[in-house]
């Protein structure tokens, strides 16, 4: 959903004839316009102290170094770190000590002009895709009696024609001949993914499980099949799942709960083939856990030890997508 300012969108939408019983989807992908709550010839605050450099982010435009996010340009943190810069990092870079050089008080406007020159819309490194053979009346709405209720039920279905991504390729920064033409967040993915929505514009990890409930519901088994397949390729790449599909988010996990969707999948379609790979990245994310989030715990009245698994993040500077929200706390 739109989040302040007046929307710029990029839009998508398909024309697939076997989506012709439900109207072809338009996906809004980028939303946002600065929206700063001081006037513009604001001056922003002097002498605030870099967020300190972490190991799991070293990205000097998002995560340490210098951050836009000071400023406050957007009501939503998220925003800024959620968009691709239409430069590369070191011009980027480059520029923006030039203009806090040239000015010993950088104004709003000056950083609004430099944002909207820099950087691209916020998520447009990914892709709004139809989905095939989409089925607007699966069987779970025939058991429900209800009328209300089933019209209701056929509504929410019909919202998963909204929540279908992929990494568009033709927007994603990567290194070519010619050297890396623009940093982004965005952790590519090669299969298509379900987003939770609004300013969650990525694929989240626990997100997922009850998304595949759902899908599964729906009978959607392929876009099932693609959430695992991403899924396995971070633990390949990555050796754990992240959060979320940002590169930010690479020290939090959430709930494991890959094996439950990988169960449920098994369970709904008997795709016994998928558990070749599946399974021993299972293992893994296990060994993760076991070496990365587990502590031994001591019973006080009963002296006995238990390994205990939490959520732990390694980090000591403010999370890049709520800037402004932890530091004002
Ligand atoms: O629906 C996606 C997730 O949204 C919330 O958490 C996310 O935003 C938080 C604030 O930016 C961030 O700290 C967290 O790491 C993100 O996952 C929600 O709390 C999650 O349950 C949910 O998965």
């Amino acid at each position: 959903a739109p989040q302040g300012g007046n929307p710029s969108s990029v839009s998508s939408s398909s024309s697939d004839a076997s989506l012709t019983s439900v109207p072809a989807p338009t996906v809004t992908v980028s939303t946002v316009v600065a929206s700063p709550t001081v006037s513009s010839d604001a001056t922003l605050p002097s002498q605030i102290p870099d967020p300190p450099a972490q190991s799991w982010c070293t990205s000097q435009i998002f995560c340490a170094g210098p951050t836009v996010n000071v400023a406050g340009l957007y009501a939503d943190p998220k925003t800024f770190v959620d968009k691709p810069t239409s430069a590369s990092a070191q011009s980027v870079l480059a520029n923006f000590k030039n203009l806090t050089n040239s000015s010993s008080s950088l104004t709003e406007s000056q950083l609004v002009n430099f944002v909207d020159s820099k950087f691209g819309g916020e998520g447009t490194e990914l892709e709004g895709l139809p989905i095939p053979d989409f089925n607007p009346s699966p069987s779970f709405l025939q058991n429900v009696t209800d009328p209300l209720v089933r019209a209701w039920s056929g509504v929410v279905h019909g919202y998963w024609t909204q929540l279908i991504r992929g990494t568009n390729q033709s927007a994603l920064c990567s290194e070519g001949d010619a050297g890396p033409k623009c940093e982004s967040t965005l952790i590519p993915l090669n299969h298509t993914f379900v987003v939770p929505g609004g300013r969650f514009r990525e694929q989240y990890y626990w997100d997922s499980y009850w998304i595949v409930q759902g899908l599964i519901k729906s009978e959607l088994f392929d876009l099932v099949n693609a959430t695992l397949q991403n899924f396995m390729d971070e633990l390949e790449t990555i050796g754990f799942i992240p959060n979320g599909g940002r590169i930010y988010y690479l020290n939090r996990s959430q709930p494991p709960l890959f094996i439950n969707m990988l169960a449920d999948y098994v369970s709904a379609t008997n795709d016994t083939a998928i558990l070749d790979r599946a399974l021993p990245l299972a293992e893994r994310e296990l060994t993760w856990w076991q070496d990365n989030r587990t502590v031994n715990v001591t019973s006080p009245f009963t002296n006995q030890t238990y390994a205990v698994a939490r959520y732990a993040a390694a980090n000591t500077a403010p999370r890049p997508e709520s800037y402004l929200t932890v530091c004002l706390r």
